[in-house]
């Protein structure tokens, strides 16, 4: 049933890709594989004219083979093409389908489970080829028929027995190289994490971003032992499956090989006795060949069939996916935010067998002001952060918009009203302004930059302060910051590499593109910023964050002293939480991380106690 239903849906996927394709691709079927039975009629039926009495009208027959001739060499390379049209096309679509799937995960949770990954790369591998591979298989299965059935009424007008007897052997191949087949998909599945590690390995040697580590350290000669390890590993379980097939394979075609001896002696002794004419030792030995190959395509085809469907299961396993957070049936809108957010006891923990990060967590956030994170590493305040953007729901208790659970809202119109930098923030191989534009990009808009957001992609800069540097570059906004890949395909182009604090000021810019966000999300936006360059974003952050909600993480203690509420996350708890004052008056985590911090910048030997607060 459930193969039946794939085969429907990989037809289904072929037939959307090009319906004139399909119809025109299964129509050359069945005239491939009746030609070279009928090709071997004419010829006999030429030889007997020939050897025949005289005056036997041949002269037509031989002309209707070589009309024949022609087409079996002509439409052959015409499917071919139709074959790969059909498989490209269809290709294209699984794809679609396929990260139209992976978009369904709206949390990051599934996306974090190596399985997963795994499936995510046999699906894509399916996706590429499996529908065309089902098409293809069932068509190959239907002309290798046509061919086995001509030729097997052939053989069984001249020698019943024999014709029975090669028909029979099919059924051992079948069964032989269906359990082959089911052992490859198995032995794909299990080597998935090797050659996954494996590509990881090799693309540690050529990342750019890798590159400077992987020198310095000397890392290259151990990634690539690293590297030949997996794909050792993986090779064998390659080489014991090639070894499996050799074995059956070569046992199937010997005794092919036997019977159609046998059989080509019969003949001779029958056409020796008179029982058998020139022409019919002729078709009798193109038919118990085309018979035998025609079976071995059939049994291949079925295979590859086989084969594919496996392998779809988990293109299906992704395209069919639940979504990883479960959304309401009616999800609310979410109106601009009013009063503010809260997190009212709030657990969380990555997973059963991780140690809770959050436990209990308790916070109000009100709307409009700035509230400031601090907490040693490791204390939670990214998993919080993601918790308010939905990334994950929390373990027990609940995250509240204007005091609605935001598992009610439309997950989409929420992140709309959410901007956040976050400490992995991407550094997109894309030109300056599509790096910008990213930021704030209509779901069903254009795919591209158009000449009318230039306007407030550089306004954005501006705010970052990364305005001068971007318009200064050798193709201003235009230029790719990247050296991975060339501009509209110009060699010359090579791009450019901009520092870190750079780039950390274009992520800014991108999440200040929006008009307006009811809350914006700063995770460390000034670390790789010197001291002259974080005080300037911050006051520009702090215009740009004026009356609206604002969530700030930063280790660099200072830059959080005029947030409205700053809260100190320990123990997965809140430990306590106020403004600078009150917190440095309190003497508690706060005051002792800030002094700390303070100390540093004073003399050596000047206590905090008297100079900081
Ligand atoms: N995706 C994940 N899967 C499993 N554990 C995770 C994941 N992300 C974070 N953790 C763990 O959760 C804990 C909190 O991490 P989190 O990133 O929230 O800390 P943080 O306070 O932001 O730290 P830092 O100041 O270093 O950025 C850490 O112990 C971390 O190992």
């Amino acid at each position: 049933m459930i193969g039946l239903a794939r085969t429907r849906r990989a037809i289904g996927t072929a037939w959307r890709g090009g319906p004139a394709n399909l119809v025109s691709y299964v129509s050359l079927t069945p005239v491939i594989g009746a030609l070279p039975v009928l090709i071997a009629w004419l010829t006999k039926l030429v030889l007997d004219g020939l050897v025949g009495p005289p005056g036997t009208a041949i002269l037509g027959v031989a002309v209707a083979l070589a009309v024949a001739a022609i087409a079996m060499a002509l439409v052959p390379h015409l499917q071919e093409y139709l074959r790969t049209e059909v498989g490209r096309r269809a290709g294209l679509l699984a794809l679609d389908e396929l990260y139209g799937g992976t978009e369904r995960l709206t949390g990051l949770r599934r996306l974090e489970e190596p399985t997963f990954q795994n499936t995510i790369r046999l699906a894509e591998q399916a996706g590429r080829d499996g529908p065309s591979r089902c098409v293809d298989g069932l068509l190959g299965l239907v002309q290798a028929a046509v061919l086995v059935v001509g030729f097997l009424g052939a053989l069984t007008v001249l020698n019943p027995v024999l014709a029975g007897l090669v028909a029979a052997s099919g059924a051992p191949a079948l069964l032989a190289e269906v359990r082959l087949s089911r052992r490859r998909a198995t032995m794909l599945w299990e080597i998935g994490p090797a050659e996954r590690r494996e590509m990881f390995y090799a693309g540690l040697l050529t990342n750019l971003s890798a590159a400077k580590e992987v020198r310095l350290l000397r890392l290259g000669p151990v990634f690539r032992r690293r590297m030949l390890r997996e794909l050792t590993s993986a090779g064998l379980a390659r080489r014991a499956q090639s070894r499996r097939e050799l074995r059956v394979q070569g046992l199937l075609a010997g005794s092919s090989a036997v019977l159609a001896g046998g059989g080509l002696v019969w003949a001779v002794l029958a056409a020796r006795s008179g029982a058998l004419t020139v022409g019919d030792v002729a078709v009798f030995i193109a038919a118990l060949a085309g018979v035998q190959s025609g079976l071995a395509a059939m049994v291949g085809q079925i295979a590859s069939v086989h084969q594919a469907m496996l392998l779809l299961e988990h293109y299906e396993q992704v395209v069919d996916c639940a979504p990883d957070l479960p959304q309401p049936d009616r999800p609310l809108p979410v109106p601009a935010l009013r009063d503010g957010i809260e997190l009212r006891d709030v657990w969380f923990r990555y997973g059963p067998e991780h140690p809770w990060v959050l436990r209990g967590v308790n916070l109000r956030i009100p709307s409009g002001q700035s509230v400031a994170l601090v907490g040693h590493n490791g204390a939670g305040k990214t998993t919080l952060v993601k918790l308010l953007c939905r990334f994950y729901d929390p373990t027990r208790g609940a995250v509240l918009w204007d005091g609605v659970d935001i598992r009610e809202l439309a997950l989409g119109e929420l992140r709309a009203r959410v901007g956040a930098v976050f400490q992995d923030y991407m550094t997109y191989d894309l030109t300056a302004a599509e790096n910008i534009w990213l930021g704030d990009v209509p779901v069903d808009g254009p795919d591209d930059v158009r000449a009318e957001d230039a306007g407030r992609i550089e306004d954005a800069a501006r705010r970052a302060g990364i305005h001068e540097t971007l318009r200064d570059l050798p193709r201003g906004y235009g230029t790719m910051l990247s050296r991975t890949f060339e501009l509209d395909g110009d060699p010359e182009d090579n791009g450019v590499l901009l520092s870190g604090g750079q780039w950390q000021r274009v992520a800014i810019a991108r999440a200040v593109l929006p008009p307006a966000r009811d809350v914006l999300i700063l995770d460390e936006p000034s670390a790789g910023l010197d001291a002259e360059a974080e005080r300037d974003i911050h006051l520009r952050l702090r215009a740009y964050r004026a009356g609206r909600t604002s969530v700030l993480i930063s280790h660099r203690l200072g830059t959080l002293r005029d947030a409205d509420l700053i809260v100190v996350l320990r123990g997965g708890q809140v430990a306590e939480s106020g403004r600078h004052a009150e917190l440095m008056a309190a003497g508690g985590v706060y005051a002792d991380l800030f002094g700390m911090q303070a100390e540093g910048y004073l003399p050596l030997g000047t206590s905090t106690s008297t100079s900081v607060g």
